[in-house]
């Protein structure tokens, strides 16, 4: 991929803008809105969630896009971009980058993670991709792969990785010591001291969601600390 847009990513700050169908702020325009903002603020990119809503945000912002297309089938627990049809959607819809599970979990169409990539490399030779993992092994191996970039998302999501209150920094500081693939810290970073955390252990980038674009969310931690 074109080594500009990793550059302008290097220790910045991605703001996730998702919301989904049952979320107050669901709507392509309410994300390009959360996208204005954020390049207001500084941050270096967006990650974004569907083809409509990377749309809407590369029409109003000039920051490269992390696209991914969260969809569930019958059968499989990957949910983020799981086949190639994603894949070519979230790249006609203009996202430099393409976020996809990259854990040990099986495919719905039975492809393996190192067949998908192919496929991607075959048919879109431009785009980067951007490899979910939830443990050291699953990072190793979407590097093995020639990923552009490895992120901790999906830490806390399968069965087998560790439920942690806040991000998994171990997991980035682990990933990022092999100083073979930037790595990027993503997944419940509530805080600046996190933030900073995550970069002390060696991120290339950090990712924020949740903290930033998810104001229901934000609210409830207020409600609950003015009720303890
Ligand atoms: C596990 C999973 O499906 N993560 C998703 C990935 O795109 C999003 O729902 C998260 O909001 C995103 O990773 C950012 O994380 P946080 O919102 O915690 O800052």
């Amino acid at each position: 991929m074109n080594t500009e847009i990793m550059e302008r990513l290097k220790n910045g700050c991605v703001v996730s803008c998702q919301a989904l169908e049952d979320e107050p702020l669901f709507g392509a325009h309410h994300m390009a809105a959360m996208a204005r903002a954020a390049e207001a603020g500084g941050a270096v990119g967006i990650r974004a969630n569907t083809p409509v809503d990377v749309r809407a945000i590369k029409e109003a912002c000039t920051l490269p896009v992390i696209g991914l297309y969260k969809k569930e089938y019958p059968g499989s627990d990957v949910y983020i971009t799981p086949t190639i049809q994603e894949v070519r959607e979230i790249a006609a819809a203009g996202a430099e980058i393409v976020a996809i599970d990259a854990t040990e979990r099986p495919r719905p169409d039975g492809a393996t993670l190192a067949e998908l990539v192919e496929r991607i490399r075959a048919e879109l030779p431009e785009l980067g991709i951007l490899a979910d993992v939830s443990t050291y092994e699953e990072g190793v191996r979407a590097m093995e792969l020639g990923v552009e970039f490895v992120s901790s998302t999906m830490s806390g999501y399968t069965p087998y990785s560790p439920k942690l209150e806040g991000p998994d920094v171990e997991l980035v500081a682990r990933l990022a010591a092999l100083e073979r693939t930037p790595v990027l810290a993503e997944g419940r970073i509530w805080t600046v001291e996190d933030c900073r955390a995550c970069f002390q252990a060696g991120a290339y980038a950090v990712v924020i969601g949740t903290a930033i674009t998810r104001p229901q969310e934000i609210t409830k931690r207020f409600v609950a600390a003015a009720r303890s």
